[in-house]
């Protein structure tokens, strides 16, 4: 009988989840996702020597959703951690608005506060918050902790946070946030072990997945980032639009009659990759069609990437290195080249070998800017605060 942690990481299209021991390995006991959960749902799950422990498909164009991923990883955690005590759950939680800009235990008040923020993460704060419930139901005093991607970006600079709004509205909390914040802390804490220099320097950060965005760090702290108030803002993803004039809202509400929910639905999950394409919100599907549509979804894709790049730089004061992760960024070496040849003005020069390869670094001895392709591990960062706050009530 060991006493363990478990991991529950919801994105918009997986749940990832990891198991570890609660004397604080860096190792998972085991670790997996369910993805493609409205694609192509399958799950996976492996353990920390790399054997697989189950693997399962629901079938192409199966939409599983993030309910019946939750029913079946209940089973299957239900199986394996039989002879196991879990002293602790810790959660992504996407949203933690005004209130939360570190990881908290979760109780009824916290749980209510955090329900409050729903409308502002609809593609993740109800699936963050769903497993919490249920196993508080299942399991009452189980200490669960909630890891928030917004808080790692709270110290950015207030002028970095603000919108050009009146202050009756800035105060009500309508200011950027930024997400994926538990991503960028990981690379923020690993990030020496590749680049001593880049740790005290200026980094950009591409996170790259199906919700996607990009984040510029000096001396390890986010000082921008490209999502704002909500994960909508900046890069196009999956199915979301990123950054969009606020004039196109207005239009689609006088000139086409759309209200807050049906324009909700259209900017959410109906664009983006998927929307530009009409083919598929998964990078994979596009890159492997013949369709021109899903070339030119990936084409906006690279060219906002390129954009957005220099909206960092800007933010910085210039570039010491760029670090790819999450799905596309970790697996997509045509997607990291030509986004580094459109960067190349910045100082950047890739190494091709190396980036097809998977690195870590793939640029050039000569290139003034390294560059490093480096697997995030967002588990990894919610297990260290669940066990800190575990070891801090105990
Ligand atoms: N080999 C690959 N080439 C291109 N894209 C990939 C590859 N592997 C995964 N991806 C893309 O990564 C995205 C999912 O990223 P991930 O970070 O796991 O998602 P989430 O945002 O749900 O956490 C999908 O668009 C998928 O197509
Ligand atoms: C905030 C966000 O977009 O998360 P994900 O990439 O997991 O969808
Ligand atoms: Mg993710």
């Amino acid at each position: 009988m060991s006493d363990v942690v478990l991991v529950l990481n919801a994105g918009s299209s997986s749940i990832k989840f990891s198991v570890f021991e609660a004397e604080g390995e860096n190792i998972p006991l085991f670790n997996g996702q369910a993805e493609g959960l409205y694609t192509a749902p399958r799950f996976t799950a492996k353990s920390a020597i790399g054997t697989r422990i189950r693997d399962h498909e629901w079938g192409d164009g199966v939409s599983l959703g993030h309910e019946g991923a939750i029913a079946f990883l209940i089973e299957f955690f239900r199986e394996q951690l039989a002879g196991h005590r879990i002293v602790a759950v810790g959660h992504r939680v996407v949203h933690g608005g005004l209130a939360f800009a570190q990881p908290v235990r979760v109780d009824a008040d916290v749980l209510a506060a955090l329900r409050k923020l729903s409308p502002l993460a609809p593609l993740h704060q109800p699936h963050n918050l769903a497993p919490i419930e249920i196993i508080a139901k299942l399991q009452p005093g189980l200490l669960q902790v909630a890891c928030f991607d917004t808080a790692f970006h709270r110290r950015q600079p207030e002028i970095a946070q603000a919108f050009a709004l009146p202050p009756s509205i800035t105060d009500r909390g309508v200011r950027r946030y930024g997400f994926h914040g538990l991503s960028y802390e990981y690379i923020a804490s690993v990030l020496g072990e590749f680049d001593a220099k880049a740790t005290s320097g200026r980094t950009i950060v591409a996170h790259l997945g199906n919700g996607s965005s990009m984040s510029a760090l000096v001396n390890g702290q986010s000082v921008a980032s490209t999502m704002g108030f909500t994960a909508l803002d900046g890069l196009p993803m999956g199915t979301r639009c990123g950054s969009l004039d606020p004039g196109v809202l207005l239009y689609l509400m006088d000139e086409m009659g759309m209200d807050a929910r049906a324009i909700e639905d259209l900017v959410y999950k109906q664009s983006g990759l998927l929307g530009v394409s009409g083919v598929s919100s998964d990078m994979r599907v596009l890159q492997a069609s013949k369709d021109p549509r899903a070339a030119q979804a990936v084409d906006l894709f690279v060219y906002r990437l390129g954009r957005e790049m220099g909206s960092l730089a800007a933010a910085a004061g210039g570039v010491d290195a760029l670090v790819f992760t999450a799905g596309i960024g970790e697996h997509s070496a045509s997607i990291r080249e030509r986004a580094c040849r459109d960067a190349a003005w910045l100082g950047i020069e890739l190494d091709p070998a190396a980036n097809r390869s998977g690195g870590p670094r793939i640029s050039t001895a000569a290139s003034k800017v390294s560059v490093w392709v480096i697997p995030t591990n967002e588990e990894l960062m919610i297990a260290r605060h669940a066990m800190k706050i575990g070891q801090a009530a105990a």
